[in-house]
C-alpha cells in the first residue's frame, strides 16, 4: 500500500475508534441516566467526577486542599469562614445556588450548590472551590420516628502547585479575616436576659422532679436603634468613647503581649434619664456585640452566677444596671448581712470576673451603671477594674441640638438661643427633653413646650 493510502487508512481507523468510543460513552450515559435509580446514579456520577478531578490533579501540577465541615467533634472554623467568604463573592458563572435564612434573622445566606465550581484570585494565584455534600449515618429517631442523617460537607480547594505556599500561608488567613468582617456586617445582635423561671424535669429515684436549670440565658433579638450619631452627649466625650472602643477591638496582640485578659470595664454613672442605657445600646450597635443583661436579683448563688458568666460568648457586653440598688453590691461591710438573704456576693462577682471568666474568653466589655457612684464599694471602682468612668450629665446645649435634630430634623430655630441659656441654669435630663419633643408633631410647638418646661423648672428651683 502506498504511503497516502496507508495514512488514510490509519486516519479512518482513528475516527472509527473515536466514534465508537463516543457512542459507548453516550450509551453508558443513557443507561445510567435512564435505567438506574436516582441514588445509584448520583453515586456513580460523584465517583466519576472524583476520578476525573484526581486524574486532572495528577496530570497537571495542581494541589488540592480538603476543608471538611467537622474537625473531630467540633465545627471546622475554616469551612464556616469559606462558606461566608464565597457566599459574598459568587460570580455570575455559578449556575446553581443554595439559599437559607434563620427564623429570627433578616439576612438571607447564599452559597454555591453542591458540585458547582467557583474561582477566586488572590495575590496573583487562582483558586478553584468545589463543595461536596454526603449524608451519613441514617438512623431512626426513637422519640419521633423521624429519620436523621449527619451531613458531611467539604470543600475541595485546588490551585497550581507553585501557589501552594500562598494558600497555606496567607489565603486561608485572609478568608478567616474576611469572614469575620462579613459576619459582623450581617449579624443580628442578640440580647440575652437571665431569668430564674426555667425548669426542667429530671428523673431521680424513679420520680420526675422539677430542677432549676443552671444556665438560663433567654435570647431575644436586639433591635435598639440608638447609635453614637443619635445619642445626645458632649461631642468630645462621645468621640473619646468611640475611639476607646475602636482601639479596644484592634488590641488583641497588645493584650496578649502585656499578659492581660482582653476585656474592658465601663462604669456609666449619672442621674436617671441621662442616657446610660441609651449609651449601652449605641456601644453594642457600634461594636456589633451581643448583650448579656444580668439581673442580679434573679441569681440565687455565686455558683449560678459563675455558670451564667461562663455561658457568655466572646465579642459580647456584660451589662449590670443599677448596680447600687442591688443589695449585693452595697458596701462590703454589709456583706455578712446580705449573705443571709442572697448568697451572691460582691467579692464573688468581682473575683470571678477578674479570674476564671477573664481567661475563659476574649473581647468582652463589662458595663456597670449606677445613679449613685458615691454609694458603690471602692473595690468595684478601684483603678484597673472599671477602666473607663463616664458621667452622663443633664442636657447640655449641644445635646439639646442633637435631640432637636433627631426628633424634628431642625438644626436651627430662633428660640434655640433662649433654650441654650435656660439649659445653662436649670437641670433637665435628655429624657425629659426627648419626652417634650416626642409629644408634639409640630416642631415650633415642641420648642415652645421645652421653653415652658425649662421655665417651670427654673421657678421650682428658685
Ligand atoms: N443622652 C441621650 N440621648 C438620646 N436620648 C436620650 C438620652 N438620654 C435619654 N434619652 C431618651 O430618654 C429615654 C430614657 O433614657 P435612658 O434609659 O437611656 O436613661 P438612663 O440614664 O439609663 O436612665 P435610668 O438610670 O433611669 O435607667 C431613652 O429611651 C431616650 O429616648
Amino acid at each position: 500500500m502506498d504511503p497516502i493510502s496507508q495514512a488514510m487508512a490509519s486516519t479512518k481507523e482513528y475516527f472509527a475508534t473515536a466514534a465508537s468510543l463516543a457512542a459507548s460513552v453516550i450509551l453508558v450515559r443513557t443507561v445510567i441516566n435512564n435505567f438506574l435509580p436516582a441514588d445509584l446514579r448520583r453515586l456513580i456520577w460523584s465517583l466519576v467526577s472524583e476520578v476525573i478531578s484526581k486524574l486532572r490533579s495528577r496530570l497537571s501540577n495542581t494541589r488540592t486542599i480538603i476543608i471538611e465541615n467537622h474537625h473531630g467533634l467540633n465545627y471546622n472554623e475554616i469551612f464556616d469562614a469559606a462558606m461566608n467568604y464565597l457566599g459574598d463573592k459568587i460570580p455570575p458563572t455559578v449556575r446553581r445556588l443554595r439559599v437559607s435564612k434563620n427564623k429570627n434573622d433578616n439576612h438571607i445566606e447564599i452559597t454555591i450548590a453542591d458540585g458547582e465550581v467557583q474561582t477566586d484570585n488572590f495575590e496573583g494565584a487562582q483558586f478553584r472551590w468545589r463543595l461536596h455534600t454526603k449524608l451519613q449515618n441514617q438512623s431512626k429517631d426513637h422519640d419521633n420516628g423521624h429519620r436523621s442523617a449527619k451531613k458531611n460537607q467539604w470543600f475541595e480547594l485546588t490551585c497550581n502547585g507553585k501557589h501552594e505556599d500562598i494558600a497555606a500561608r496567607s489565603y486561608l488567613n485572609h478568608i478567616l479575616d474576611e469572614s469575620k468582617v462579613i459576619k459582623a456586617a450581617a449579624k443580628t445582635l442578640r440580647l440575652y436576659i437571665n431569668n430564674q423561671n426555667h425548669w426542667k424535669n429530671r428523673k431521680f429515684e424513679n420520680h420526675w422532679i422539677p430542677m432549676e436549670l443552671e444556665n438560663h440565658w433567654t435570647p431575644t433579638k436586639f433591635q435598639h436603634p440608638m447609635t453614637f450619631d443619635t445619642l445626645a452627649m458632649e461631642t468630645e466625650l462621645r468621640q473619646m468613647v468611640e475611639e476607646d472602643l475602636t482601639r479596644f477591638m484592634k488590641r488583641k496582640e497588645y493584650y496578649k503581649r502585656i499578659g492581660k485578659a482582653w476585656k474592658r470595664g465601663y462604669l456609666l454613672h449619672g442621674p436617671p434619664g441621662t442616657g446610660k442605657t441609651s449609651l449601652i445600646a449605641a456601644m453594642a450597635n457600634y461594636l456589633r456585640y451581643d448583650i448579656y443583661y444580668l439581673d442580679l436579683k434573679e441569681v440565687r448563688s455565686n455558683n449560678t452566677l459563675q455558670i451564667l458568666l461562663l455561658h457568655t460568648s466572646n465579642k459580647s457586653m456584660l451589662v449590670i444596671e443599677d448596680i447600687d440598688s442591688s443589695t449585693v453590691m452595697q458596701k462590703r461591710e454589709e456583706e455578712v448581712e446580705v449573705k443571709t438573704s442572697s448568697r451572691v456576693t460582691l467579692s464573688g462577682l468581682l473575683n470571678f470576673i477578674d479570674g476564671l471568666w477573664s481567661t475563659s474568653g476574649e473581647e468582652r466589655i463589662i458595663v456597670f451603671t449606677t445613679n449613685h457612684k458615691d454609694r458603690l464599694d471602692p473595690a468595684l471602682i478601684r483603678p484597673g477594674r472599671m477602666d473607663v468612668h463616664i458621667h452622663m450629665g443633664y442636657c447640655s446645649p449641644s445635646s439639646f441640638r442633637v435631640l432637636a435634630s433627631n426628633y424634628h430634623g431642625i438644626d436651627e430655630h430662633p428660640l434655640f438661643r433662649e433654650i441654650e441659656e435656660l439649659l445653662g441654669k436649670v437641670e433637665a435630663t435628655p429624657a425629659e427633653i426627648a419626652e417634650e419633643l416626642t409629644r408634639r408633631t409640630d416642631a415650633d410647638e415642641a420648642i415652645d413646650s421645652i421653653i415652658k418646661l425649662l421655665h417651670r423648672k427654673r421657678k421650682t428651683s428658685e
